[in-house]
């Protein structure tokens, strides 16, 4: 199967980009496995596939595939390429988008300085919906990994997030705690593991751990998940600023039931083509 992709990435979170419009796609775990191979493959985190939408008020749907070959429900850094994508593709004239995700709906809009904001929704945190094993909903919940016990928070934006506080994000054990909590069996569809630090009510810096995929050197859904941490336990404001490896991203969220909006850079870096 002979696959026309754009290679693109949001702060060096990295995406092979498919249209499923114009060309037939059949790709099974394996393949998207091998796509997204950093050695025999194109190499990314996530594998993003543009579709025609299922429902009349939506401009698109897109699936998303971690690099192990799963598909997940949302990916913050891959909306904002997805709209960069679909206009450079010229699938659309529109710079307002309403997508189709398996997290539900977003809005994406792409700025006039060239960044592009997106409606993430409103965050979830209901344990059972997250999903995560807890009798009742918390700000914070003990987690106990190989017999000590870490203080994490729980959040979903349509993909599952937990969320740990540390000093100093360099010094965080992102490593040797990320693949075990993203492991835990209090998450039944296993987790994103956020390392958040605090440096005042306006910035933060975040490390991820990314389920399916490992250290990313961004994740949106991430950064979204930590500010809704930070705001719920008041210790930032509405608008954040959060510095991860790759770059910035600003985020606005106004408190429960409303919705997320991150705000950041999309980048295409070439076109190819791949044989499978
Ligand atoms: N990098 C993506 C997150 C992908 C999440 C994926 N790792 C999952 O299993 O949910 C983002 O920018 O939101």
């Amino acid at each position: 199967m002979r696959l026309k992709f754009s290679k693109m990435h949001g702060l060096g979170n990295d995406f092979v980009m498919l249209d499923g419009i114009s060309q037939r796609l059949k790709l099974s775990p394996e393949k998207i496995r091998q796509l997204a191979d950093r050695h025999t493959g194109v190499g990314c985190d996530q594998v993003l596939v543009v579709e025609s939408p299922r429902t009349p008020d939506a401009d698109f749907r897109y699936r998303i595939y971690n690099a192990d070959g799963g598909e997940v429900e949302n990916c913050g850094n891959g909306a904002r390429c997805f709209a960069r994508f679909v206009r450079e593709r010229r699938l659309t004239g529109k710079k307002q988008l309403l997508v189709e995700t398996a997290a539900g709906m977003l809005q994406l809009n792409l700025l006039d300085d060239d960044r592009v904001s997106v409606d993430m929704g409103a965050p979830v945190l209901e344990p059972q919906q997250i999903p995560f094993a807890a009798d009742i909903r918390a700000e914070t919940y003990p987690l106990e990994v190989d017999g000590e016990v870490f203080t994490i928070s729980a959040v979903s934006m349509g993909n599952p997030h937990a969320v740990l506080l540390v000093d100093d994000v360099d010094a965080a054990p992102v490593e040797e705690l990320g693949p075990k909590v993203e492991h835990h069996q209090r998450f039944p569809q296993r987790v994103n593991v956020g390392f958040l630090q605090i440096e005042s009510r306006a910035r933060a810096r975040l490390r991820v751990f990314e389920r399916g995929v490992g250290e990313t050197r961004a994740c949106g859904t991430g950064a979204c998940a930590a500010m809704v941490v930070a705001r719920l336990r008041d210790l930032v404001d509405d608008s954040l600023e959060i510095q991860l490896p790759g770059g910035i991203l600003t985020i606005h969220w106004s408190g429960p039931g409303q919705p997320v909006t991150m705000t950041g850079p999309a980048t295409t870096v070439y076109h190819g083509q791949i044989v499978l």
